[in-house]
């Protein structure tokens, strides 16, 4: 099984993908569809650019979150309490819109004899965040993946973020921060765990 299936259902295929060049002549639509001209000397190599940039921007569709969590450490001297990275920038887009979703991310989980590697953590966080996403789904995903993979005691993930959706456009009310959650095995069924987790987060 590839990579991309196994990853994710609504991935595409490399084969049922479309061209580079098609990609292209549907940015040269839309820039006609919003007024301007494909034609002028500013906006020749544009839909080059914007193909490529979204190559980069969506390239969470070719990672697998298990690949990256595959790689897990068992000499931490007995350590088995909360291991939480906190503060994990990100970009993503919403997947009604295509816009910027900007935000942090805090993940924890309470180890159950192996550890990850700490750039795992935020490496899962851009996967997943550079895929089209709602937030909700975007928080469940990091927490599955690491769930899945490391059968820890429990995994915390908190998501802040600003939706340029709702700045830029439609309601237009910038600076509102969404906030979501997702708690599996302690973090769920400890409220102290579960308190100790947000007043780590929220310590400065
Ligand atoms: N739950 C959730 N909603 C989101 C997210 N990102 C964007 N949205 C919302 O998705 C909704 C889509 O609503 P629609 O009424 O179909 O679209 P719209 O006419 O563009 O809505 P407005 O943004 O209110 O103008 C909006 O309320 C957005 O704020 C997200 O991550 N999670
Ligand atoms: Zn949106």
């Amino acid at each position: 099984m590839d990579a991309i299936v196994k990853n994710f259902p609504q991935t595409t295929r490399d084969s049922d993908r479309p061209s580079q060049q098609e990609a292209e002549e549907a940015v040269r639509v839309l820039l006609r569809w919003v007024g301007d001209d494909p034609t002028r000397e500013g906006l020749l190599e544009t839909p080059a650019r914007v193909v490529k940039s979204y190559r980069e921007l969506f390239s969470g569709y070719d990672m697998a979150a298990e690949d990256v969590l595959g790689r897990t450490f068992e000499e931490v001297a007995g350590y088995d309490d909360m291991v939480l990275v906190k503060d994990i920038p990100f970009f993503s887009h919403c997947e009604h819109h295509m816009v910027p979703i900007i935000g942090k991310a805090h993940v924890a989980y309470m180890p159950d004899g192996r550890v990850l590697g700490l750039s795992k953590i935020a490496r899962v966080v851009e996967i997943y965040g550079r895929r089209l996403q709602t937030q909700e789904t975007m928080t469940a995903q990091i927490a599955r993946a690491i769930d899945d993979t490391l059968n820890p005691r429990g995994v915390a993930v908190m998501i802040e973020a600003e939706h340029m959706c709702m700045a830029m456009r439609g309601v237009q009310k910038q600076g509102s921060t969404t906030l979501t959650t997702t708690f599996t095995g302690t973090f769920k069924t400890e409220p102290a765990d579960q308190a100790r987790f947000m007043s780590m987060v929220r310590s400065r």
